[in-house]
């Protein structure tokens, strides 16, 4: 399990870090043209810049020396034309890598919601949905610097340090070795605190991510944590976790904050040991005043891009987890896809068949065991039993949202396996307890079911359902906004909605979760009509623990222990006095006492 429990810190896998980094610099392909222009510009600023000091060394040997005004004025005007030139070139360069970076952002944000969305249920179940949004959101934006630093600094730098370098040595090879005596040094440091560094922004990128979530859940819940009034409680474990998260920061912050210092440290003793030995060689008259000038400007130049570099190791040591938490999603192979040789289900008619169908959530728990089942098209199917006996679980196999572990799960005789999803998907229709609805308007998750329902047949879905008599009553009818999950309704009115839907999508499949557990008697009264058109001409399966609401169905089955043990009419089943007659005369009682206790 990768990633877990809300208030668990992710586990990931350990990953070459050279093989992330090749991975994302794969992302830069689609846009050659772009980097080219980028490095070209580069190319210009840095030669400008070059020449720098050779134009300070002209200006003190050729000129100053020998008092050429106009030579010296010449020169400097040159100096300024090409000055403005690199700024332009420069402003450029920025401007298209930040247009380049922010489409490989969008790519990976792309890629990453497209792929999360294929995953199966079975990914969802063991990930809090905080921490799949800490992903999309704070890890691609965490590569943005990454992105637009490569290109526009690390290499333009590496560049700069390359030619700087042979030109040093080119100039006098003893003063280029003086002012580099420490490089060797401090290589040696940053490689040894790069791999604690790199530890300690897993560390908070995991923090982060942990607080997402458990921010996500609480506020989602909000109304569970006010009615038990948990909010001290949920205070202090976000605390907790803030204070936990502000520590990981701060541990990895501190290392990184190693890297500046020790590079200027680095630059003032290559400084210090040229103006030393500089000054003895002057002495000694082996070099020019204009060279030693000269050469100072270049040292600055030299470790300005070791400075920048260091800066972008940096910024690539405490970036590289969020793109390690990005690719550990993206390689989660969805285990439910569609199969190479998968085929389209044509429309079907109905036929739903079980063989022989073990099924398992995890490994060693049997969740079903053997079932066994032939349903006809337009049968309607109650699936009745006691909590966790596994009613849920049979119907969806029958959607594919979980595979079975032995035997098959047919559709018109076709395995469910050897379909692509979206063909068989698109034929089955799903109304559950929890209704989602999407905010927007009535209308708008209506036509959920079918995105291309004109305004009428929505309408007319609303009204065999019975729905359209609320709905009118709404301030703006089914113009009317729902509200994020469709606070803005009763609950009963939701699960209406959610009928209208599945109606105007029409399946030849029909599945109904528990969908009238939250409706009271009078509503459920119009809905069971309104029910009853839905499941007309489909084969219905029906999961409810109201039994009064599945008497009619051409057949009930008893799941208990992820078994059928009992399958007929109600009718039939009371005759067999079996577990359906004791869940029902249970309940029977239930209701008849409830009345009499609260009489009393
Ligand atoms: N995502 C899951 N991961 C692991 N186990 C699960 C998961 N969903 C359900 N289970 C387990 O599988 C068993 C059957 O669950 P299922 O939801 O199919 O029962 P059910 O009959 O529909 O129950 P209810 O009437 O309460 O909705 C239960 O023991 C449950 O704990």
């Amino acid at each position: 399990m990768p990633f877990n429990h809300l208030q668990e810190d992710e586990t990931i896998k350990e990953s070459l870090n050279l093989a992330i980094i090749k991975r994302l610099a794969g992302y830069l392909r689609p846009y050659r043209p772009q980097v080219a222009l980028t490095l070209l510009l580069m190319g210009l600023v840095i030669g400008a810049e070059l020449l720098n000091p050779y134009f300070l060394k002209l200006a003190i040997d050729q000129y100053i020396v020998k008092q050429d005004l106009a030579g010296l004025m010449l020169l400097a005007s040159g100096m300024i034309g090409i000055k403005l030139a690199a700024v332009y070139c420069s402003r450029q360069r920025i401007r298209i890598m930040a247009g380049v970076t922010n489409r490989i952002l969008l790519t990976i944000r792309q890629q990453l919601y497209a792929h999360i969305q294929k995953l199966p249920f079975s990914f969802f179940d063991n990930r809090p949905v905080g921490k799949i949004l800490a992903r999309i959101i704070g890890d691609v934006n965490s590569l943005s610097d990454l992105f637009s630093n490569s290109v526009t600094n690390l290499i333009p730098d590496l560049v700069t340090l390359a030619a700087v370098t042979l030109i040093m040595f080119a100039m006098n090879f003893r003063l280029a070795l003086a002012s580099l005596a420490c490089l060797p040094l401090l290589f040696l440091f940053m490689c040894s605190i790069e791999v604690i560094s790199h530890q300690r922004w897993r560390i908070h990128r995991k923090k982060v991510s942990t607080c997402n979530a458990f921010t996500h859940e609480n506020f989602s819940g909000i109304r569970v944590v006010q009615s038990f009034t948990a909010e001290p409680e949920t205070s202090r474990t976000y605390n907790r976790l803030i204070h936990e998260n502000r520590r990981a920061f701060v541990r990895a912050v501190r290392l990184n904050d190693c890297f500046w210092p020790s590079v200027e440290l680095s630059w003032g003793v290559g400084t210090m040991a040229v103006a030393w030995y500089g000054v003895h060689l002057l002495n000694t008259g082996t070099i020019t005043v204009g060279l030693l000038v000269a050469f100072v400007g270049y040292i600055s130049m030299f470790w300005q891009p070791v400075m920048n570099i260091s800066n972008f190791y940096n910024t690539l040591v405490s970036n590289i987890s969020g793109a390690e938490r990005i690719f550990d999603i993206l390689d989660i192979d969805p285990a439910i896809k569609d199969r190479p040789d998968a085929r389209t289900l044509p429309p079907v008619r109905g036929e739903v068949v079980f063989e022989q169908v073990d099924f398992v959530y995890e490994a060693d728990q049997n969740v079903l065991t053997q079932v066994n089942l032939r349903v006809q098209p337009g049968e309607t199917i109650a699936l009745v039993g006691p909590t966790g006996a596994g009613k849920t679980s049979i119907v969806n196999l029958i959607c594919r949202f979980y595979e079975a572990r032995n035997g098959r799960v047919l559709i018109d005789g076709r395995d469910v396996k050897q379909l692509t999803l979206e063909s068989l998907r698109g034929q089955i229709g799903m109304v559950l307890q929890d209704t989602f609805l999407f905010s927007g308007s009535v209308k708008e998750n209506i036509r959920y079911g079918r995105l291309d329902a004109s305004d009428e047949e929505v309408i007319a879905a609303a009204r065999a359902v019975h729905a359209h008599e609320f709905i009118s009553q709404l301030e703006h009818g089914y113009d009317t906004d729902v509200n994020e999950r469709g606070s803005r309704l009763s609950f009963g009115q939701r699960q209406q909605i959610a009928f209208a839907r599945a109606l105007l999508a029409d399946p030849r499949i029909l599945i109904l979760d528990e969908a009238t557990a939250g409706i009271d008697t009078h509503t459920e009264r119009l809905v069971q009509q309104g029910i009853a058109k839905l499941l007309k001409g489909r084969t219905s399966f029906v999961i409810a623990h109201r039994l009064s609401t599945i008497q009619n169905a051409d057949r009930i089955l008893v799941i208990d222990r992820g078994r059928i043990v009992e399958s007929g009419t109600h009718a039939e089943l009371l005759q067999e006095r079996g577990l359906y007659y004791q869940l029902f005369m249970a309940q029977f009682k239930f209701l008849q006492e409830e009345p009499a206790e609260a009489a009393g």
